[in-house]
């Protein structure tokens, strides 16, 4: 027995400025607004592409926002602020008024910095569940709720997860007829009130959430692991065919120290799948990510370091062209990471770029990454690729918020269904000379800093002279 998952229903962030997180989401990543939300505290919008769902919160009295204004222009943004002021008046800034003054869905995490803090999966039972759930000793932050409209009743409630501030909403939606949850607003009925909203029709093949990966602290993966097992029948998934039970899937050479471990769920007590019942969309899958020992400053130590604890590094969007879909996204502003020039020169990569019918110079400018996934697993062995190889094609985001801490990821699986080592490894190089050259960047302008005011503070010539 366990809190079955039968689906991922979205993902939550909580954040200082909602309309600078809705701006990227839509204009740059091409997801659509379709429900909102807002009450006197609250303000949570819904976004989605294919099955892919964020609830963006933003609570606007919160005294964090007292610090720097609301305003959280992330370094990656490139966006003019004119045209995102444009844009909050079309999706009708501060037009959704509902009487509840809650968080539905969720609650207020007192967070200082921008995070994606909530997993929301669909149960059967949430009666049930919670039942299951406290007699494991879990933590609960919204007892079993009921929330209906017209269209039927909803059954939530909020549990706290082991890693961070992560939290799971459980939400039953077996009563309910409607195509969202009650309480949001649909934002077609804003296109009635006269109001336009944007619909991105654009290249851009983005289904679903193909994984979550967390970043944690040395020696904690295994009581994730258990946790996740215990509590929701998790099961392990192996990313490498001999990877140790208790190791997991370690990265160790050439400067890079990570250690990686993955799990998915089981939908019911009967059936292990890697697709959801309803078999339209594969299940998505929990990577925990911790640095090894001696690693220094690198991608899991800074988000630990930035976001004051651990919790959701970055999210995997499945997308079913990812040439397309990064070219789209580049052009509307969106910052890949580059792995150096040299992996898209090498022959080897080349010619596996060119058996999988790659162009490595498309590839190379968006920054894609291609591995070649030669074991045999039975769950990859119905999508081979006409030569009987495996691929796994990525890209990487730049952190998204203003600290560096939170990231996309756009994944395109031609029959490989785990990650892919070559990638990860590329995707570790390109990050270090991130951090390296922003280091440099602070160092020079400490420098300056520090130059302009040693000659302020020194006498002029025409001091020393009049002395
Ligand atoms: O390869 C992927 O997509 C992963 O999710 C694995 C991973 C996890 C953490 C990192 O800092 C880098 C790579
Ligand atoms: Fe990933």
């Amino acid at each position: 027995m366990a809190a079955f998952v039968s689906r991922l229903h979205h993902i939550a962030l909580h954040v200082r400025n909602v309309d600078k997180v809705a701006y990227d989401l839509v204009q740059k990543f091409k997801f659509n607004l379709f429900f909102t939300r807002e009450t006197e505290s609250f303000k949570q919008l819904a976004f989605k592409k294919g099955a892919a769902v964020f609830i963006v919160n933003e609570r606007p009295n919160s005294p964090h926002f007292g610090l720097n204004g609301g305003s959280t222009l992330s370094s990656t943004s490139g966006t003019s602020l004119k045209s995102e002021q444009e844009w909050n008046k079309k999706i009708g800034k501060g037009k959704y008024k509902n009487g509840t003054d809650s968080c539905l869905y969720d609650v207020y995490p007192q967070y200082s910095v921008d995070t994606a803090c909530n997993v929301c999966f669909e149960v059967e039972d949430v009666e049930s569940s919670f039942k299951f759930l406290r007699k494991q000793g879990c933590v609960f932050l919204v007892p079993p709720t009921e929330v209906c409209d017209d269209k039927g009743v909803v059954t939530y409630m909020v549990v706290k997860s082991i890693v961070g501030n992560v939290n799971h909403t459980l939400v039953d939606r077996t009563r309910y007829d409607g195509s969202f949850l009650p309480g949001f607003q649909e934002v077609d009925t804003v296109m009635n009130n006269g109001r336009p909203t944007v619909k991105n029709t654009e290249s851009c093949p983005i289904s679903h959430f193909d994984h979550i990966t967390y970043a944690c602290p040395r020696m904690l993966t295994p009581q994730v692991i258990r946790w996740y097992e215990r509590n929701f029948g998790f099961q392990r998934f192996f990313i490498e065919s001999n990877e140790d039970v208790d190791e997991g899937f370690v990265l160790s050479q050439d400067g890079i120290g990570l250690r990686l471990t993955a799990m998915y769920w089981k939908s019911s007590e009967k059936g292990t799948q890697l697709l959801s019942p309803d078999k339209k969309e594969p299940v998505c899958k929990f990577v925990i990510a911790e640095s090894l020992p001696e690693q220094g400053s690198n991608q899991v130590e800074t988000f630990l370091e930035q976001h004051r604890g651990p919790g959701i590094q970055h999210i995997g969007l499945y997308t079913e062209d990812i040439v397309s879909t990064a070219q789209t996204m580049a052009q509307a502003g969106v910052h890949f990471f580059s792995p150096p020039p040299a992996y898209y020169t090498e022959v080897g990569k080349q010619k596996e770029m060119e058996e999988a019918g790659h162009d490595p110079q498309v590839l190379s400018q968006y920054g894609i990454l291609l591995d070649t996934d030669l074991r045999q697993t039975d769950l990859s062995r119905q999508a081979i690729d006409a030569q009987g190889k495996r691929y796994l094609l990525q890209v990487f985001t730049k952190p998204i918020f203003c600290e560096d801490t939170f990231f996309l990821e756009l994944i395109e699986r031609r029959g490989a269904s785990g990650f892919g080592e070559g990638n990860i490894r590329a995707l570790w190089r390109s990050v270090q000379a991130y951090m390296e050259s922003e280091r440099a960047e602070t160092r020079e302008e400490n420098t300056a800093e520090q130059q302009h005011t040693s000659l302020e503070s020194l006498p002029t010539r025409q001091n020393v002279y009049e002395d």
